[in-house]
């Protein structure tokens, strides 16, 4: 049988990559390895690349093994699903993967001005409700930002219609170099051994049928970002008012 909630936030606590910072604590302890994360934790001045809302962390494990000229953090809220990768680093003895268990509003108090080189988002929840819950919004972009190298890149992998529109209006609107776009990744001639890592949520919309979407852009830091004014037809196989909860729990 597999280990409980309590015990796996019990290893956590004990892992040397796990840094444990949601709003309550990082209210009343500042995070002192903020533009300190090459010097003192991964002891290199190598690119730091980001997977926000990294869920058991796929992506944060499966490019520190193709990568190891690169650190990578795995940030999500979630303790129980980021052991997962928290613990197979750990025992791979992989030197260059990180996990720091925060809510993503709050990403900026981790990190200083030019700290982290890239950021990826996989099948983040498409907040088809409010776009400033929206990972891809300009609200997100601007936090983004301020510790993102300029003209830094940021990947989308997603399932969803919605957050995949939605995230190419931000980008034209704005003007932001887009690297790569496809609706169907995986029939696209695209999909390598970067792309075809699948994460948990991946493989379910995969199972279910859904095509796989990614768009990668540059994110300068010249220029003001707003919000692009547009409807977008919502996923109906979403709920759309439960949307706090991920799409495979609140679909139907
Ligand atoms: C749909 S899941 C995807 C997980 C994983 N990337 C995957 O593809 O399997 C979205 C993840 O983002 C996390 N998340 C969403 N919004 C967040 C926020 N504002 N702060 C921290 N984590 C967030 C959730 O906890 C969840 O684990």
């Amino acid at each position: 049988m597999g280990k409980g909630k309590l015990a796996k936030f019990a290893d956590m606590r004990d892992y040397p990559h796990v840094f444990e910072y949601p709003y309550s604590v990082v209210d009343d302890v500042p995070f002192d390895m903020k533009g300190h994360w090459g010097e003192r934790f991964f002891k290199n001045d190598r690119p730091i690349v980001l997977e926000l809302g990294c869920g058991r962390g796929e992506y944060t494990v499966g490019l520190g093994r193709l990568f190891p000229e690169k650190n990578f953090i795995g940030v999500d809220i979630k303790g129980a699903r980021m052991w997962t990768g928290a613990t197979e680093s750990l025992q791979a003895g992989m030197t260059n993967v990180a996990f720091l268990r925060t809510q993503i509003e709050i990403i900026d108090r981790f990190f200083a001005p030019g700290e982290v080189s890239e950021i990826w988002l996989t099948f983040s929840d498409p907040q088809m409700k409010k776009a400033t819950k929206r990972l891809t919004s300009t609200y997100f972009m601007e936090r983004y930002r301020r510790f993102l190298v300029d003209g830094g890149l940021v990947h989308l992998k997603t399932d969803s219609n919605f957050m995949f529109t939605y995230t190419r209006y931000m980008v034209e609107h704005n003007h932001l170099p887009v690297e790569v776009m496809t609706e169907d990744l995986y029939h696209s001639g695209l999909a390598d051994e970067i792309l075809g890592i699948r994460t948990y949520y991946e493989q379910q919309w995969l199972d279910r049928g859904f095509n796989i979407k990614y768009l990668r852009f540059r994110l300068p830091h010249e220029g003001t970002l707003t919000e692009p004014d547009v409807e977008i037809e919502l996923d109906d196989y979403r709920s759309y008012n439960r949307s706090k909860r991920s799409g495979l729990q609140t679909s139907k």
